[in-house]
């Protein structure tokens, strides 16, 4: 079966809150980004450095993928947090805009003489224009790249856009950068939700997502985990089906038959195999728990 991670719910915290540092210890979130760029002010990024630095080699984050947003590649702050994040070698480095294939094999370079280990990722933001009409050029750049995430706040603001339920001036860029991560076998997470008062829009902004195909969501707030999780988690009617999917279709495949119904409708490999997904996503979710 297909080994999955899990990567439904991954939330923001400002590198610079030590508060945030320790509480997300016990949050239930799959991945976390400890933030070096938007989230902390200009005089307090080398400090939010050694302290999120601190963290990624603490091994204090239980299953919780444990990664660092260093700040981009045009900021006087890019090249030390680079370097100090390949010494304390997290699960990935995320890179704020990146733009091109380019500098995504200078990212890769600078890991490598860093001394990055092998299981340091990169994580591509994907948050401009230029980013959404080079989306497959970036995810194909390399290996060590695994995850293309969403900056739709970014992207909103480049595109003169505004906020509305349903997202629709941001759809052709979302669709673009899931065609990106689907053509090069790269798992993709969704952009953060604004206001975190608001749990009703949030939950309608998940399933859009979920809907579309993204893996996950990133999130700003701790109360954002509990929706974001259920509603990116296979439930159970759909680990039901899937069961009697593979069922089934290994029933006709015995039987000398290449097609069978499941609840009246057609089932082929494809479905098997998509069936297959959602069991491997349901296992590892509950092998965390
Ligand atoms: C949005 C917030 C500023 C709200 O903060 P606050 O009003 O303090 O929230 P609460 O009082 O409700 O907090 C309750 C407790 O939860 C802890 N908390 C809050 N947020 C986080 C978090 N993100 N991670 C961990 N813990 C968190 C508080 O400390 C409280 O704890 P306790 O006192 O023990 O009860 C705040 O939520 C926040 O700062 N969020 C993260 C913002 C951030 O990281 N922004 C940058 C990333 S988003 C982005 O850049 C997107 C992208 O680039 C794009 O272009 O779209
Ligand atoms: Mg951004």
């Amino acid at each position: 079966m297909t080994e999955v991670t899990p990567r439904r719910s991954v939330l923001y915290m400002p590198g610079a809150n030590e508060r945030a540092l320790e509480k997300a210890k016990t949050l239930p979130a799959d991945a976390l980004i400890l933030d070096l760029e938007d989230a902390v002010a200009p005089d307090a990024k080398e400090a939010a450095r050694e302290r999120v630095c601190a963290a990624a080699a603490s091994g204090e984050y239980g299953p919780r993928e444990l990664t660092i947003r260093v700040n981009g590649l045009d900021t006087e702050w890019h090249d030390a947090d680079l370097r100090a994040a390949a010494k304390a070698g997290p699960a990935a480095v995320v890179v704020p805009k990146v733009n091109s294939a380019r500098e995504v094999h200078n990212i890769e370079r600078a890991l490598e003489l860093g001394g990055a280990p092998e299981h340091t990722r990169i994580w591509a933001m994907v948050e401009t224009p230029v980013a959404m009409l080079h989306a497959e050029e970036i995810a194909a750049a390399s290996e060590r790249l695994t995850v293309l995430v969403l900056g739709t706040n970014d992207l909103a603001k480049e595109l003169h856009a505004e906020f509305v339920p349903g997202r629709a001036p941001l759809l052709g860029g979302l669709s673009l950068c899931l065609l990106a991560a689907r053509a090069t076998g790269k798992v993709i997470l969704d952009g953060v939700y604004n206001d975190v008062r608001d749990l009703e829009g949030f939950e309608a902004e998940c399933v859009q997502g979920r809907q579309f195909g993204f893996d996950g969501k990133t999130l700003i707030h701790p109360g954002q985990l509990e929706p974001c999780n259920r509603v990116f988690a296979p439930s159970e009617e759909e680990v039901d089906r899937s069961r009697r999917i593979i069922t089934a279709f290994d029933e006709a495949q015995a039987a000398g038959q290449g097609v069978v119904t499941v609840d009246g409708r057609m089932i082929e490999n494809l479905h098997v195999d998509n069936a297959r997904r959602i069991l491997a996503l349901a296992d590892a979710i509950a092998a965390r728990a």
